[in-house]
């Protein structure tokens, strides 16, 4: 197994996938990623964990393009991705924010038939397979009653699953998703991951965002955990997501169980906010 790495300078190995080395991102002034290192290796699903703030939303947006670095190296299986021209970094790059809108008053396929063009020939309009890969990422998220409705009239969760059958229907080699379930239900949330895992499976590289450190355990195989905008541990999720790491940055106390049924990790929180102790949830 590989053992977690705290942040140094050194560049991660990773002949396939992503790799990110020295990212640094400020606002007017302000660092918001710092000198970041970490890798994302092809086939594997991996985590960017870390509090609110910890710059998280800031590299997903330097390594999809949606912002400029200040500095550093980014490269998708050995290339460069600053340097890759737009259109193949639309092809080989597919993102799900955190909460995407849509500008245009489009219908549900039209939103998911998006993710289609980079794949385009130049004066051509979309093909017999484009529409059955639209047809296909629907149905992966539970949304093809939906495919006529107006995209504006969908709720949060629905416009979510959307959205990420856009990303799917891209095909992308790197899928990058910021909190790809913060507005879905449960079942919801756990087809999402098992759709991550299948499509990571398939190598595909993906890096999700993700609070739920219970769903990182159970889905993810590497986690990358930031705070403050630097990278604190990179490792598999068995040898990183540990009491002490959780307790050093969420300022939370776990304990680690094992899942009965898989024997990976499952955390039970305990606040360690100020104050008298909870009492437990009365009985009706
Ligand atoms: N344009 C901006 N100007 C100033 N500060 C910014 C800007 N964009 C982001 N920040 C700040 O940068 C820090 C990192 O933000 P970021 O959205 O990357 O965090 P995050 O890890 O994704 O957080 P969350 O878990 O809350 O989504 C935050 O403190 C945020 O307020």
């Amino acid at each position: 197994m590989t053992q977690p790495t705290a942040a140094s300078s050194s560049t991660p190995a990773a002949a396939s996938g992503l790799r990110v080395d020295g990212l640094t991102v400020s606002v007017n002034g302000r660092t918001l990623v710092d000198q970041a290192t970490f890798a994302a290796p092809a086939g594997k699903v991996t985590a960017l964990i870390g509090p609110n703030g910890a710059g998280k939303t800031s590299a997903i947006r330097a390594i999809t393009g949606a912002t400029r670095p200040d500095s550093g190296v980014m490269e998708l299986d050995g290339a460069s991705l600053i340097r890759m021209r737009r259109r193949e970094r639309a092809r080989r790059v597919a993102l799900v924010e955190q909460d995407a809108a849509s500008v245009l008053p489009l219908t549900v396929a039209a939103v998911v038939g998006l993710g289609r063009i980079p794949h385009e020939a130049a004066f051509t309009s979309s093909s017999a397979r484009d529409a059955t890969i639209v047809d296909e990422c629907l149905q992966i998220v539970g949304m093809e009653k939906f495919a006529d409705r107006s995209f504006d009239t969908l709720s949060g969760g629905e416009r979510q699953r959307v959205h990420f059958a856009r990303a799917l229907a891209q095909e992308p080699r790197l899928l990058v998703l910021d909190e790809p379930t913060n507005h879905l239900d449960l079942a919801a949330q756990l087809r999402a991951l098992e759709v991550l895992r299948t499509r990571a499976a398939g190598g595909t590289v993906v890096l999700a965002a993700l609070h739920d450190l219970n769903l990182v355990a159970a889905f993810c195989d590497r986690v990358v955990v930031l705070a403050a905008g630097r990278v604190l541990a990179e490792g598999d999720v068995e040898d990183v997501l540990d009491a002490q790491l959780i307790e050093g940055v969420y300022g939370v106390s776990a304990t680690v169980l094992r899942s009965p049924d898989s024997g990976r990790p499952l955390f039970e929180f305990q606040s360690r906010l100020p104050g008298p102790a909870r009492s437990p949830i009365p009985t009706v």
